[in-house]
């Protein structure tokens, strides 16, 4: 799964520097406002800071919502006390887009996380030109070396990666690669089983001024209540916001545990 996502966003990359050159990205990129300062947004309350996306469909779950509005939908998250936006920008099986991004960094004033399978620097350069502040390294996508110059080149540019991890082994590489937002994403990408407790696990090892991220499972307040009792400082969460009818109110139950 996670080698196709990884090989439909490289083709879909591709495809846009056809049109759109690096050197014009880059320009575009370096013209923007100055990425907002992701750690210190997601550390800000000393409970929990949600982060919330704006995802359509997922390979796991199918479809999920319309979405037809990014921007509504982000300002609504905003309004009920997100710490920071996430947009799967991702085309091909989470109907995502570049312009969704592009309409909450308009939107909002929060910082924003491209959510999208990043292998090379152009996608980085996209992200910055679409305003984006922070982007997503998936370890488990990217031997060493990769990680480490996609995480230097990000950081270059102003913005933050949020390098995420789904075993032990990928959280010691995320540490070495001097990750400053560490994330542990609970969905296991060849089964789709959801394992919480790995969050738990992991937790007691960030080294100190990491940002803690637990990623996906929460669909309750006491799943956000889990992930703070065992050191979350940020809970990134997805299907209960897109699915619910009611954003704000979801947000600000889940920031009362
Ligand atoms: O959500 C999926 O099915 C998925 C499958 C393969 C790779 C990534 C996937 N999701 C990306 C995410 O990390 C989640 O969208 C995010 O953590 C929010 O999760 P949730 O709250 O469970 O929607």
């Amino acid at each position: 799964m996670l080698d196709d996502l990884m090989a439909g966003s490289r083709a879909d990359a591709a495809r846009r520097r056809a049109l759109v050159p690096t050197d014009e990205v880059e320009r575009l990129a370096l013209a923007q406002a100055p990425a907002l300062d992701a750690v210190a947004a997601l550390s800000r309350r000393k409970t929990v800071n949600i982060i919330a996306e704006v995802k359509r469909a997922s390979p796991s779950r199918g479809r999920l919502a319309g979405i037809p509005d990014p921007a509504e939908l982000a300002t609504r998250y905003e309004r009920g006390g997100a710490a920071a936006i996430s947009v799967l920008t991702e085309e091909r099986k989470f109907l995502g887009s570049l312009d969704d991004l592009r309409a909450v960094r308009q939107a909002v004033t929060v910082p924003v996380l491209r959510k999208e399978f990043i292998s090379e620097e152009y996608q980085i350069l996209e992200a910055r030109a679409a305003g984006a502040d922070l982007i997503l390294l998936i370890v488990a996508a990217l031997d060493q070396a990769t990680l480490v110059r996609l995480k230097t080149f990000t950081e270059s540019l102003g913005m933050t990666a949020l390098v995420e991890v789904h075993t032990r082994d990928e959280f010691n590489r995320a540490v070495d690669a001097d990750s400053r937002v560490l994330g542990v994403n609970a969905r296991d990408l060849q089964t789709f089983e959801l394992h919480p407790q790995l969050f738990a696990e992991l937790a007691p090892d960030y080294p100190a001024g990491v940002v803690r991220v637990a990623e996906s499972a929460v669909l309750t307040p006491e799943h956000v209540r889990n992930y703070r009792e065992v050191g979350a400082d940020a809970v990134l969460i997805g299907e209960a916001l897109v699915t619910g009818d009611n954003p704000e109110a979801t947000i600000n139950s889940f920031m009362q545990v």
